[in-house]
């Protein structure tokens, strides 16, 4: 099976640092040592995990493995045997073109960012398509938040790649007792868990920031589960994919935690927060609130009825305040389940 010396992360945020703790954890006992580059935007991310193996802006607190070495030099994180791509998903092509006159052909490229590109309306993997031609894509996502990933606290997540070989080499080499990928084939099934999820937890934690109860939660979190079905098997994904870790796996998570930046901003909305003073007050992404529209965008273009992401969509977009939301939602005709 094919082993990989050196693993690229792009993106030195709190998800693409913990990804590069785990791809040390998981080739330490590899001869020769496994080599672990991030890329990082920020200088000071750079500094502070080669200093002081920690990712002081944005993974505060967390010990990092010394072999997790930080570069400000993306043709250094290029030359991996394999690069993990975990920037926001609204900056995905930009950065994929930065590396496309340095990405070997064939280079398993792993997108582990969530959401849709506004505007195209293109899933990640398009974007991959287009903007790094080169690079064999797969995709890494499910339940799995940073913090608790670079704590070493067990979680599962989907590990999707089309070529099956590749993808289970994939598996072995980033899996850990504690951090264990299941292959699939599905990429666009991964995909779109991962991109209506945080849609939704906004709408969750409105819920939950308006004092609805438990219940309500329950519900929107079930139909909201109806939409991501919908539009996932519009677009060709595998019913067993949306009802796997990628999908309903990351959809109970995110809506049931506001350790989720998603759903805590959605609780700050309905306590009657403005996103404007939500987002001024955060450094870390949020991306339910850029792909909403693009979301309800995407469905809308093949037909698919997304009432909850319109209700977020509207709100992110001003179109509604939270309130007419609520009352759009709650005075729909009733229907049949399915
Ligand atoms: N944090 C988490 O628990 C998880 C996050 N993800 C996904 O990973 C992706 C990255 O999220 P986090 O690491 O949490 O981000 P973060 O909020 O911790 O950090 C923001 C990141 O965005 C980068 N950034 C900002 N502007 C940029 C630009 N113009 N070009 C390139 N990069 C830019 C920053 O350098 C930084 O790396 C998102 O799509 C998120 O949904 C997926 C699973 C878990
Ligand atoms: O994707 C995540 C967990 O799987 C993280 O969710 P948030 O981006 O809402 O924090």
């Amino acid at each position: 099976m094919k082993e990989f010396e050196h693993i690229g992360v792009i993106g030195g945020g709190a998800w693409g640092t913990a990804l590069a703790q785990v791809a040390a954890r998981a080739g330490r006992d590899q001869t020769p040592a496994r080599k672990v580059t991030l890329w990082a935007r920020e200088a000071e991310v750079v500094d502070t995990i080669n200093t002081r193996h920690e990712n002081a802006r944005f993974l505060p607190g967390i010990a990092l493995d010394e072999s997790v070495r930080a570069t400000s030099s993306v043709e250094e994180a290029a030359s991996a045997d394999a690069l993990l791509m975990v920037t926001p998903a609204q900056h995905m092509r930009s950065v994929c073109a930065g590396l496309k006159p340095l990405l070997k052909p064939g280079t398993p490229v792993l997108l582990c960012a969530k959401g849709v590109e506004q505007g195209t309306l293109k899933l990640l993997t398009e974007v991959l398509a287009e903007a790094l031609p080169q690079a064999l894509p797969a995709v890494l996502s499910g339940p799995s938040f940073a913090a608790e990933v670079a704590r070493g606290l067990p979680t599962a997540i989907t590990l999707a790649c089309a070529d099956e070989e590749i993808g289970k080499a994939l598996v072995h080499a980033i899996g850990l007792p504690t951090f264990r990928p299941y292959y699939a084939s599905d990429l666009i099934g991964a995909e779109i868990g991962g991109a209506v999820k945080n849609v939704l937890a906004i709408a969750c934690g409105i819920v939950e920031g308006k004092g609805f109860g438990a219940s309500a939660r329950a519900a929107l979190t079930t139909r909201g589960f109806a939409e991501m079905t919908r539009l996932g098997l519009s677009l060709g994904a595998r019913p067993e994919t949306l009802a796997g870790l990628s999908g309903l796996g990351d959809l109970i998570l995110t809506c049931n935690s506001p350790q989720s930046r998603n759903m805590s901003l959605g609780m700050a909305l309905g306590q009657g927060k403005t996103l404007e003073e939500i987002l001024g007050s955060r450094h870390s992404v949020s991306e339910g609130v850029f792909s909403a529209t693009a979301v309800v965008e995407l469905a809308a273009k093949h037909g698919i009825e997304m009432p909850i992401s319109e209700a977020v969509a509207g709100i992110v977009t001003g179109r509604l305040n939270v309130d007419e939301a609520i009352l759009a939602l709650l005075t729909r005709p009733f229907k049949n389940e399915s």
